[in-house]
């Protein structure tokens, strides 16, 4: 049984003061949610702490944007698996085009990011995506399938989520249609030995196109980046019709 995750990833936004604002806007309207829907918040790292205590007892689950693969060590601006653990994160996104652009993510290091997580008990979010001129260029399924080939060596694919985010759709208005996004989802799906592993769109998710991505039959959840900072935007996208 897949199960449907929708998470969202605040990137390097939000203050305390300003996640406890989102919180009291956004808990409200999970009322009407159906209880079988996984909801997730990746807040940066200052937050998790306050958001551990404020969503306790709440349908929320904290997710991490990043995760070691040691568990302590001279790893300056790095987070490790038990300090995250330690607070009640549950999730964690590993590999986000973000980290393999700016900061020298590589699918070896994923690779061993998805371990350690998987180690501690958390769930990893793996993403995986290809640039529009890997898209152009017609490269869009090997980049896709070395990805996952070179990430998941030796992972546990029964505590797995992946994501899909073609990097050319994010924080760009540009989403892929639904119906491509659907069917790089199946080609992703064709690669993984556990057919019950869920995955994720990601690129410009919005209250007025999620009912669209989510009548897709291999989609199992989206992540959301711009649109899951905002409390009445982000309850639309989790209360998809
Ligand atoms: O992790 C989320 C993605 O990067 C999508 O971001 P976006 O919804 O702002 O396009």
């Amino acid at each position: 049984m897949r199960k449907i995750v929708i998470a969202g990833n605040w990137k390097m936004f939000k203050t305390q003061a300003e996640s406890q604002e989102f919180l009291s806007g956004f808990l409200p309207q999970l009322e009407e949610t159906p209880s079988e829907r996984e909801v997730v918040i990746c807040p940066p790292f200052t937050d998790l702490s306050v958001l551990s205590k404020s969503l306790h007892g709440s349908r929320v689950q904290l997710g991490a944007q990043n995760v070691h693969w040691v568990e302590n060590g001279a790893y300056t601006g790095e987070i490790a698996a038990p300090m995250l653990t330690e607070i009640g994160v549950r999730y964690v996104i590993i590999g986000h085009s973000e980290r393999r652009q700016y900061f020298g993510e590589t699918d070896e290091t994923v690779n061993l990011r998805l371990k350690a997580a998987q180690n501690y008990g958390l769930t990893p979010i793996l993403c995986v995506g290809e640039t529009k001129q890997q898209r152009d260029a017609g490269e869009t399924e090997s980049l896709i399938i070395s990805q996952l080939q070179k990430g998941l060596v030796d992972v546990d694919q029964t505590n797995l989520v992946i994501a899909y985010e073609p990097i050319w759709a994010i924080g760009t208005g540009d989403t892929c249609e639904a119906a491509e996004a659907n069917r790089v989802i199946g080609l992703i799906r064709s690669q993984l030995q556990n057919p019950h592993v869920s995955i994720q769109y990601g690129g410009s998710v919005k209250p007025n196109n999620i009912d669209e991505i989510m009548a897709q039959p291999e989609i199992d959840g989206v992540l959301v980046g711009g649109a899951s900072l905002e409390p009445d935007g982000f309850a639309r996208i989790v209360n998809f019709r």
